[in-house]
Formats: structure tokens, sequence, C-alpha cells
């Protein structure tokens, strides 16, 4: 769930993205990049890191110009080697970059086109590495030496017809503009927006709304499934629908657990999702669990905040801070491999004992999903001495693999991969255990008032792929490559064999 950013500005951009790569570090911890266009010119700079880290000063005095784009990175292809970090850049035609939410779901099949039929090379084992490739080729089929917007869009149209799965990207077209666009089914979030000065209108485009609120931008609207926009040097600014025009069915984890809460992605509220989300779940407790003494209802931190106090109101049972957030510890989830993870779990939630002694305490978290933080919470609230310890879990059991942006490749990892609730909740040591029911999210996250979206990607919880194209040998091959084990092992060829270094 990758971070993006693209600024067409009056001013320099980098201070503008770096603002906003800040702002969307939730989506990606493991590396940052951006890059910026100035006279014609090229500056990149990206890195293994965090945004405060991969940019300095120094490179921050380097990356000059007016327009430019960012990412920051969770890696779901590949490896996490810095030589992954994005944006990527090809110099023929044009000089292109381009930075990648999401992932590809034909990634294989569309190599073997960029080297046999296209003639490319590729240098890592990046599915957005690919993409890129894929569209240069199409730019430079178009043949011009200034291509127009149309050129544009009628080379990424040919893109869209090679490329499946879930994205959202932005690209720099050195010296022409900022090319972005989103997946036929607006899987992936992206929304643009514009700001007026003294010196013409200036564009932002990003994966979440809170980037732009920040840098003062006004919301125009989400970018459309399937639909193109281009950004050009003079701040022009075009828009094609380059497939069948569809109603969004956004990634429904964004709202349980990716995006931040202030973000509204295609018109819904995150935020609002999360208080529904607590309200459908309290109702599924009382319904459960309605003999049950709870003396207090204390959140997982961080994300599933809004969803407990909102229990706790609902139930009338006090809401408790009773586990503290050590702030300088980032997101466990997207954090890659098994042992980082639960290490982290432990450095980065401590209990205050007196919250949890002797009490009936119901823990809230978003969602459970290989059961790692649980797991670890439970104990913890076991040795502080609670006396029975429930948990609920803001979404459904995560029982499929995700293919679009989510690195959750292997069932065998999910704790509820061929396990009933019961079992769950034996293996992660609680006295109760509830889940979300989908229909119940799925309508927490529907808001009649304010979006026309009235589906969204559900596969996670229950292997409906929307894009139609996944099958049993995929997801085989997905989780053969990608699982824990395996990952690691990647790493640490890659890594050593310096494919790309900086
Ligand atoms: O069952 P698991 O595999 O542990 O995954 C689920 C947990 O991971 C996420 O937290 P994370 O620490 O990533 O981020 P947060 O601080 O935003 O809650 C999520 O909020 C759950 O707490
Ligand atoms: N989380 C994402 O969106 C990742 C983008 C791309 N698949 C990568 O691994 O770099
Ligand atoms: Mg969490």
């Amino acid at each position: 769930m990758c971070g993006i950013v693209g600024v067409v500005s009056t001013s320099m951009v980098n201070q503008t993205i770096f603002d906003a790569l800040t702002l969307l570090q939730h989506r990606g911890q493991d590396a940052a990049g951006m890059v910026t266009s100035h006279d014609g010119g090229l500056c990149l700079r990206k890195d293994n890191g965090p945004v405060s880290e991969v940019f300095r000063t120094r490179h921050m005095k380097k990356l000059l110009g007016n327009i430019g784009i960012g990412h920051a990175r969770y890696p779901t292809a590949g490896t996490s080697s810095s030589a992954e970090a994005q944006p990527f850049y090809v110099n023929s035609p044009y000089g292109v970059s381009l930075a990648h939410n999401g992932n590809l779901t034909n990634t294989a099949k569309l190599k073997q086109e960029v080297f046999e039929s296209d003639l490319r090379h590729i240098n890592t084992t990046s599915d957005s590495e690919v993409l890129l490739n894929v569209l240069a080729h199409e730019l430079h089929e178009e043949a011009k030496l200034v291509p127009t917007p149309d050129d544009i869009f009628n080379a990424l149209e040919r893109v869209y017809k090679r490329i499946e799965g879930g994205y959202a990207v932005v690209a720099l077209i050195t010296g022409y503009g900022i090319l972005a666009f989103r997946d036929p089914d607006g899987v992936r979030p992206l929304i643009y927006g514009s700001r007026e000065t003294e010196n013409g209108m200036e564009y932002m485009v990003a994966s979440e709304s809170v980037a732009l609120d920040a840098a003062g931008f006004k919301i125009e609207r989400d970018i459309r499934p399937g639909e193109a926009m281009f950004f050009d040097v003079d701040h022009n600014v075009h828009v094609r629908q380059c497939t069948p025009e569809k109603v969004a069915r956004p990634c429904l984890f964004e709202y349980v657990y990716f995006a931040r809460p202030d973000t509204v992605i295609d018109n819904i509220s995150v935020y609002k999702a999360r208080i529904n989300m607590g309200d459908a779940l309290a109702a599924k407790i009382k319904r459960e669990w309605g003999d049950l003494e709870i003396d207090v209802v204390i959140p997982i931190p961080d994300t599933s905040r809004t969803a407990a106090l909102q229990i706790a109101q609902t139930m009338d049972i006090p809401f408790r801070e009773g586990l503290v957030k050590n702030r300088y510890i980032g997101r466990t989830f997207i954090m890659p491999g098994q042992t980082v993870r639960k290490k982290s779990v432990r450095q980065k939630l401590n209990p205050v004992p007196f919250e949890f002694k002797d009490k009936n305490v119901l823990l809230v978290d978003d969602s459970i999903v290989r059961g790692t933080t649980s797991r670890e919470i439970i104990e913890m609230a076991r040795d502080a001495g609670a006396n029975k310890v429930f948990i609920a879990s803001a979404a459904p059991e995560v029982r499929y693999p995700n293919v679009y942006g989510i690195d959750m490749p292997a069932v065998e990892e999910l704790i509820a991969h061929n396990r009933n609730v019961d079992e769950i909740c034996e293996l992660i040591g609680a006295d109760g255990l509830i889940f979300q029911d989908l229909a119940d999210l799925k309508s927490a996250c529907i808001d009649e008032k304010h979006s026309d979206v009235r589906e969204f990607d559900t596969s996670v919880f229950d292997g409906n792929y929307i894009t139609g194209n996944i099958t049993e040998e995929y997801l085989a091959n997905l989780a053969a490559l990608r699982n824990d084990a395996k990952k690691n092992k990647l790493e640490t060829i890659v890594s050593s064999d310096m494919l790309y270094p900086m």
C-alpha cells in the first residue's frame, strides 16, 4: 500500500513532496524516493528508510524544479532491496519516472513480453519497473518527438490493455508533465486537488486526501477507475477515460487499516467508516455476549482506536488507554518478515498494569491477520494480571491472500486460514473472540449520501477477486514466491548481488 504523490507547482516542489510523503508514511515505511525536474534535467533521490532519513538537507538542496513525484514504499512484490525503491526511471523516450501503488497480477507474462517483444531490460524483480517499461514502450510506439496529451493517452490506453491488477500510478514525463492513472476497478486510491497562487494554478495528486489537506490544496475529486489525468508543465489539466466507466470498488482494507482516519477515499470518510465499524461490532458483541461482564474496553493502538472508543460508548463501558505505544516504532503489519514483526509488537506496545489487574478486559483491534499482534498483547494482558481477556476485531477473518498490493501472499500465514473462531481464539490465548461480519463491515463503509460506491474489493475476506483473472495456480505460485521464508532468502541474494548500486 505504498504512498504516491505528484506535484506541478509554480515554485520548488521538493518540500511539498517531502511533506506529502511524511503524511503518507503510514502507507510505506521501508523506502522513499523523489524525482524532480528542472530545466529539462532530472534529480532523483531514493533509498531504504523512512522519509525523514532518506531526504537529508544535502539531498533536498539538489532536488530542484517545480514539478516532481514521490513514493513511500511498502514492498509487496520483488524484494525490499534499495534497488527496488521508487520512483523508477528509464531514459527513453523523453526520460520517464514512475511511482506505483498496488500490484500487477500478470507481471510474469509482461516481463517476458518486455524482454522478448519490446526488447527492453528489467533490472530488478519489481513489478513497478515492469509497468514503467510497458508505459515507456507504448510511448515510444507513438513515435512523437513532442508528444501531445492525446499521444500520451493513446499510449496509455494500450498500457491499460496490457496490464492487470490493482494500481494507482504517477509518472513524470520529463519536459512535458505528470501523468496519473488508476486501475479499471479503482481498487487503489488516487485523488487530486488544486491550489491557486499569484503565479497560477498548482496541482497535487496523491494516494490520500490527507496529503492535499495539509499542503493547502483544495480537493477536486478522486481519479475515477480507469481514468487518466495529465498535468502538463504549463499547468493545464487533460483528462481521458481509458477503460469503460465504472463505479469504484475500492479495497475494503483501506478503510479497515491502511488509510489514515482523516482521509476520505471515493467520498467515504475513513473516520466515519471506523465509527460505524465500532457501532456494528458493539451490536454483535451485545447480541452474542449479552450476559458477559466487561469492565474495560482497551484499544490495541493505533488504528483500532476510533472503533474501540465507539464500542465503549455504545456499550457504556469505560474506555481506557491501557496499552502505551512507542511513537518511534512504525507499523508492525507492514514490516517485512515475521521475526521483526513479532519483536516489534513488544517494543511498540507496553501495558499500564493497573488497567488490566483483576479486570475483565475487552481488547479491540481493527483486524487480526497473522495474529502476531493479538497473541503478544493477550499474553501481556495476562502478565499484567487481567482476570479475563476478550478480543474483538473490527474486520472479519482474513482468510484469503491479497493480490492487489497488500503483502499477504500465503494463506498458511493467515491465522484464520482453515480455522474457525474457537480455534483462532484458542491459538491467540483469548477467553473469547468476536469478528465483525462482512456484511456489517461493508455497510459501515457505504455512505449513500456522499458516495456512489456500493461494492468493494473484499477478496481477503471472501476470496472474490474482482479482476476475475486470479486462478488457484496463480495463488499457489504467489505463495511459493513470497512466503516469509522465501522472502528472507531473496533479500539475501539481491542485496549481496548489488544489482543496482546507488
Ligand atoms: O494480526 P497481525 O498480523 O498482527 O496484523 C494485524 C495488526 O497489525 C496492524 O497494526 P500495526 O502495528 O501494523 O499498525 P497500527 O499501529 O496502525 O495499528 C493492525 O492494526 C493490527 O493491529
Ligand atoms: N505497496 C505497494 O503499493 C508496492 C508497490 C510495488 N508492488 C512494490 O512492491 O514496490
Ligand atoms: Mg494495529
